[in-house]
């Protein structure tokens, strides 16, 4: 049997919002502060004129069955804009939606049958853990329904969690009863707004493993918002880069990693050193640049004393590290994590070409 299994589509979708001038937060150009005289001019508006807001700008991915995509960006590049587009809660200015080819415009949210799991686990009180794993099982005969809530209690970590009380949970706990709910009746696709963003650290880092494990176990084909490049890295096959509602670059994490499509992609990931060519020659990977850009990272240079000598401009305690910078020949800056801090005036380094960047 030929089957046509291409899952999600999303094809050049524009975002729009119209907001009002009386919104708050919004500066008239008389108002705005000397400096930002380099920013766009916008027409003058009068209170109650409406300006439109492009929160999506003409953004194409695709995410294939039993794939698990991340939206990564800064706050307010789209990610949520996107998500809800998807989900059918914000309409298209232009572009489409499909499943498995078929346009979704004229399919309302809840027919779509994709799951939705946001920051808030919004359980229902008044039910209890197992009712309200049971909540979209309604279709399923009742004893059914009780293996199907046993099922993805187990899974994701609370097997005799049933019959408490949603309001006796903790943050995490509530957490995994909600990502129950949602891949309880088993949806084509689950939908994550930061769904881990209000936890503290421990439990954040603890809960990307669990849903990680979840996501895999069920073969569910997942897009999840964050603006948490750890949690991108960690959880998804594929990560989408936002940014002002653009799509910077879509790839695996290591392409990302090894080769960001610009400059741009690679300062959003943390390289902050890139390298002149006198640079490039004194750390031995002048015969990259004649191809590429070439960024360090937080761990491309590692100590060698018998590497190349770089002078010790500061150095700071970090958690587990301390973070050293060196002037480079040109006077750039760049980063050495080191385990102690060192006495020294120089340190020598070693770069390592497969912990750089190439741009391009
Ligand atoms: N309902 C709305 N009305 C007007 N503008 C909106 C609305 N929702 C979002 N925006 C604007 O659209 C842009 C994208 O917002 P969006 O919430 O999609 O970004 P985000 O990447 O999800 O941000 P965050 O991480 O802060 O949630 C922002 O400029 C935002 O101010």
């Amino acid at each position: 049997m030929v089957t046509n299994r291409t899952g999600l589509g999303v094809h050049d979708v524009v975002v729009r919002y119209r907001v009002s001038t009386q919104q708050p937060g919004y500066t008239t150009p008389a108002k705005r502060p000397l400096f930002s005289w380099a920013a766009p001019k916008r027409p003058a508006a009068e209170p109650g004129d409406g300006r439109t807001v492009t929160a999506v700008d003409g953004v194409s991915l695709d995410v294939a069955p039993g794939e698990v995509v991340a939206l990564l960006g800064a706050s307010g590049s789209g990610k949520s804009s996107l998500l809800r587009a998807i989900a059918g809660l914000e309409p298209l200015a232009s572009g489409r939606i499909t499943w498995d080819g078929e346009d979704l415009s004229g399919t309302p949210t809840h027919k779509r049958n994709f799951g939705m799991m946001f920051q808030d686990p919004a359980l229902f009180p008044s039910l209890n853990v197992g009712k309200n794993v049971a909540y979209g099982l309604h279709k399923q005969p009742r004893t059914r329904r009780a293996q199907t809530v046993e099922k993805f209690l187990d899974l994701v970590g609370l097997p005799s969690f049933a019959g408490r009380k949603t309001t006796e949970l903790s943050g995490g706990q509530a957490q995994r009863v909600a990502l129950a709910r949602s891949l309880a009746p088993a949806p084509r696709l689950l939908l994550l707004d930061e769904p881990l963003s209000a936890l503290d650290r421990g439990l954040r880092e603890h809960m990307v493993g669990v849903l990680s494990d979840v996501l895999r176990a069920t073969g569910t084909t997942a897009v999840h918002v964050t603006h948490d490049q750890d949690e991108a890295f960690a959880l998804a096959d594929r990560v989408a880069i936002l940014a002002d509602g653009r799509l910077l670059q879509f790839d695996t994490p290591e392409n990302l990693w090894s080769r960001p499509a610009s400059a741009e992609v690679a300062t959003f990931l943390g390289y902050s050193t890139f390298l002149t060519r006198t640079d490039a020659d004194a750390l031995g990977l002048g015969h990259l640049t004649a191809d590429h850009v070439v960024a360090l990272g937080p761990e491309s240079l590692t100590v060698d004393p018998a590497g190349v000598q770089l002078r010790v401009k500061e150095q700071k305690v970090r958690r587990g590290y301390v973070q050293v910078t060196l002037l480079l020949p040109s006077g750039a800056k760049a980063g050495l994590r080191v385990p102690e801090k060192v006495s020294a005036a120089t340190v020598g380094v070693r770069t390592d070409p497969d912990a750089v960047a190439l741009i391009g």
